[in-house]
C-alpha cells in the first residue's frame, strides 16, 4: 500500500547541510499497522511528511496503492492526498477559531449538507458527538485530540498517518486514544503509521520500526 524507495532529504542549517533521510526503503502492506519510533529529530517527523506527500525528498518517490506521489502535479496531489490519507499532526493542529464540527469538516469541500452529515458521523465514531459546538479551547487534550483524528478519517481514507498522536496526553488518555485509533483502523482496514516515543504502544502494531542516523530498521531484526 505504501512504497517507498531511496528517499534523501536534508536541511540546510546555515551553511551546514544535514542529511535527516539517508536512502530509505520501507514497504508497508495493505492494513498494515506500523509504529515507526526513535530518539528525538531522528527523522520521524520528516519521514512521515514525506510519505504522506507534504514535503518531497530530493531523491526518491513513494507510492501509494500504486500511485507515485511526487509525479502528481500539485492539484492533483491535493486531490489525491485528500482522497487517500489522513494526517494526524503533531499538536492536534486544530484551528482555534473554528468549533470541533468545522475544525471536522475543513478537509472536505466546504459546506453542503452531506459534509455535515459526514463531520457529525466522524465526530459520533470518536465519541464527540456532543461537543460539536465547543471551540478547542473549551476540550481537554484527549478531547481535542480525538477532533483530530475525526478530521483525519473524515473522508475515510485508506492510509492514515499519526505523529505522536498521543505525546501530550496522560497515560489513561494515551491508552483511550491509541485504543480509538487501533480500533477505527482495524473497523476500515485502514494502512496505519504512527510515529512514537512510547515503547509500551509501539509494541501494538504489526510492526515496529526504528529510525536512527537516518536509516530505517525493522525492531524485530534488532532483537
Ligand atoms: N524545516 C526544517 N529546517 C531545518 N531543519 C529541520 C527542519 N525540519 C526538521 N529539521 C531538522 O531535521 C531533523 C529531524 O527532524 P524531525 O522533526 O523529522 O525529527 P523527529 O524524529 O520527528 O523528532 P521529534 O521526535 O523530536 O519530533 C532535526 O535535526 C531537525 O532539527
Amino acid at each position: 500500500m505504501i512504497q517507498a524507495v531511496n528517499l534523501h532529504r536534508s536541511y540546510r542549517i546555515g551553511k551546514k547541510s544535514i542529511e535527516v533521510l539517508h536512502g530509505i526503503d520501507l514497504n508497508i502492506r495493505r492494513g498494515e499497522r506500523v509504529f515507526l519510533c526513535g530518539p528525538s529529530g531522528a527523522g520521524k517527523t520528516t519521514l512521515l511528511y514525506t510519505l504522506a506527500g507534504l514535503e518531497r525528498p530530493e531523491q526518491g518517490n513513494v507510492h501509494i496503492d500504486g500511485t507515485d506521489l511526487y509525479t502528481l502535479g500539485p492539484k492533483k496531489q491535493a486531490a489525491f492526498r485528500n482522497a487517500k490519507i489522513g494526517y494526524i499532526f503533531q499538536n492536534y493542529l486544530l484551528l482555534p477559531e473554528l468549533t470541533a464540527l468545522e475544525n471536522v469538516l475543513v478537509p472536505g469541500a466546504i459546506g453542503g449538507k452531506d459534509e455535515t452529515e459526514a463531520a457529525m458521523a466522524a465526530l459520533t465514531r470518536v465519541g464527540l458527538a456532543d461537543r460539536a459546538d465547543h471551540l478547542p479551547a473549551e476540550l481537554s487534550g484527549g478531547e481535542q485530540q480525538r477532533v483530530a483524528i475525526a478530521r483525519a478519517l473524515v473522508n475515510h481514507p485508506p492510509v492514515l498517518f499519526a505523529d505522536e498522536p498521543t505525546g501530550n496526553l496522560d497515560s489513561r488518555n494515551s491508552t483511550e486514544v491509541m485504543d480509538l485509533l487501533l480500533g477505527l483502523a482495524a473497523e476500515s482496514g485502514t494502512t496505519l503509521v504512527v510515529v512514537t516515543h512510547d515503547e509500551h504502544l509501539a509494541t501494538r502494531g504489526d510492526r515496529t520500526l526504528i529510525i536512527k542516523d537516518g536509516s530505517i530498521t525493522d525492531a524485530a531484526a534488532l532483537a
